[in-house]
């Protein structure tokens, strides 16, 4: 990788330190799993971090935020359950919350730390690299030739110019939002895509007296209009939104010798209002760590969204080069389990039997967002399938407002549609929002994955009564759209 050997100009600079067949950036999910498998062949590898070595899933990311909303689903079914006969009073110990999230995420932090601490010293290096004109991985006080170079930075909070400054202390983000020590009285959260709402809603549900700010009328970035309607729908029964809402301003002020947070906005009929509050959380979305990095001196191109050009999405692999970006860092699908399968296949990709090596596929697109009734996505979104004039589709629907499990469990909101194809029979992809959303999405996700038709689907047992029972509602409706008429029974309507 080092452009001054390739060019033969001479370089009068500092003198390399060491010379490695591998060096990975960056040692969060995808950059551990990359040096793992690299490591089972390469014994000249190194890795290399800035910050802590826990990865962002466990530190300030997944883990943390679902710890907050376990907390949050426990008052919720508490305060709730009044309809059901049972009568509670909650009291909510803020301290004592904050203290669980931290301390089972250190639990989970300590197994990582643990593995990491049982790697080579001379393997590891602390600090934060830059690739230098010559292709060489600069890091504290050592100069690092690669022959091959995994990149796997990740993200970090994208914050609005001016922000930080203007809100001073009163600006929170994912990242700080889990060290406080104590629930705080009042929060506005601006961003509703996963961060936003998942920690707006835990925080509501927690007594935090939460408002919530999207620039567009869209919760989670849902692309199918009916389900996003019935997103808004099911939550804005306790969440305050301000979903359309521009905002222009925001500051600090001091009243009554109170410190506050203030956001200047016009809401989505046009009128300017403020909110005032103890602190902003910032979740308007994440941006890749590769801009600082140097990538252009390993000759990676990025387009004006520092999208990494050439990308392969199997492997991270960028052209025919012997770099690889794998991760939050080439921005492809920021999630854990494709950081984890990306770093585990360019680990595999740099090992000398490259040919054998096992990579996976790239994994149907699949998300769930965590807020209650969650949101899952999977495999193509409705636009996608409706660009493609070849993909006859049709869409099956269910409502859980009144499908029985749910009713009996009272969760019962939401929506589900799956995209068919009429000239396959199988399924192109699905939205939903409503209960046991992440298992339906699961189900969906393998039968896209294995290829099974809607006849599959619906030939495979639903137990009664379940939530899942749901998903064969739409998968039948799906099949009578479909006017496949060997296939669909009125008697199947029946379903309990
Ligand atoms: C609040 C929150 C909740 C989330 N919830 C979920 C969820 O429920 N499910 C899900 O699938 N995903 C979730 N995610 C996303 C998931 O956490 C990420 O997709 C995943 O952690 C990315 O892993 P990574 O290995 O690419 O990056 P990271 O784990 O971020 O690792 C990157 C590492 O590189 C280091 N680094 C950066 N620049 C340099 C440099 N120049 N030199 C050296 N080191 C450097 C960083 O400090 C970091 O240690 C969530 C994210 C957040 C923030
Ligand atoms: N459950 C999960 O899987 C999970 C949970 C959390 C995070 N994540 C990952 O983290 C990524 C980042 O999440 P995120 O929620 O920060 O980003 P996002 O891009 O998904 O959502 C950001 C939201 O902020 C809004 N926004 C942006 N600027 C704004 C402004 N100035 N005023 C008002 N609204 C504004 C956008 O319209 C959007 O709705 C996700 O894409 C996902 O990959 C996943």
């Amino acid at each position: 990788m080092n452009k001054q050997s390739e060019t033969g100009v001479d370089n009068a600079g500092p003198k390399v330190t060491r010379k490695v067949s591998v060096a990975v950036i960056g040692a969060g999910t995808a950059g551990q799993n990359a040096f793992r498998q690299a490591s089972k062949i390469h014994d000249d590898i190194v890795i290399i971090n800035d910050g802590f070595w826990t990865t962002t899933c466990i530190q300030v990311g997944c883990m943390p935020s679902k710890l907050l909303i376990a907390a949050a689903e426990r008052a919720h079914d508490a305060k709730s359950s009044a309809k059901f006969g049972v009568h509670a009073t909650v009291q909510i110990d803020g301290k004592q919350v904050m203290q669980r999230v931290r301390d089972e995420r250190n639990h989970f932090a300590s197994y990582i730390k643990k593995q990491v601490e049982g790697w080579p010293d001379d393997k590891k290096i602390d600090g934060r690299a830059h690739i230098n004109k010559q292709g060489l991985i600069e890091v504290n006080d050592e100069l690092i030739e690669a022959e091959q170079i995994i990149i796997a930075t990740g993200s970090s909070p994208f914050i609005p110019d001016g922000w930080t400054d203007k809100l001073g202390d009163t600006i929170l983000t994912s990242d700080s939002v889990f060290e406080l020590t104590d629930l705080p009285k009042s929060m506005a959260v601006v961003g509703a895509g996963a961060i936003g709402l998942e920690i707006a809603q835990a925080l509501t549900r927690l007594g935090v007296d939460v408002t919530l700010f999207n620039r567009v009328k869209r919760v989670a970035g849902l692309k199918d209009d009916d389900i996003n309607n019935k997103a808004i729908d099911c939550l804005s029964g306790e969440l305050t939104m301000h979903l359309g809402s521009e905002i222009n301003n925001v500051g600090t002020q001091t009243n009554a010798e109170h410190k506050a947070a203030f956001i200047d906005y016009e809401d989505s009929a046009g009128e300017s209002k403020q909110w005032q509050g103890e602190y902003v959380l910032v979740a308007t979305g994440r941006r890749n760590n590769i801009k600082q990095l140097g990538v252009e001196n390993l000759g990676v191109e990025l387009d004006d969204k520092n999208r990494p050009k050439y990308l392969s999405k199997k492997t991270g692999k960028i052209g025919d080069s012997n770099v690889y970006i794998v991760g939050d860092a080439n921005t492809h699908i920021p999630l854990l389990h494709v950081a984890s399968d990306e770093g585990y296949s360019a680990g595999s990709m740099v090992c000398e039997n490259e040919e054998n090596a096992y990579i996976r596929p790239p994994a149907t697109p699949f998300s769930i967002v965590f807020c209650s009734p969650q949101i899952v996505n999977v495999g193509m979104s409705l636009p996608e399938i409706q660009q493609d004039s070849n993909l006859e589709h049709v869409i099956g629907s269910v409502s859980f407002d009144n499908q029985g499990r749910s009713r009996v469990m009272g969760v019962n909101c939401g929506l589900l549609h799956i995209y068919g194809c009429k000239k396959t029979d199988k399924i192109l992809g699905a939205s939903m929002v409503g209960p046991d959303a992440e298992y339906i999405g699961h189900i969906l996700a393998s039968a896209i994955t294995n290829d099974l038709s809607v006849k599959d689907m619906l030939d495979t047992p639903f137990y009664h009564p379940t939530i899942l029972e749901g998903l064969r509602t739409a998968l039948r409706d799906v099949q009578h759209k479909m006017e496949i008429p060997y296939q669909y029974q009125d008697t199947q309507k029946n379903s309990s």
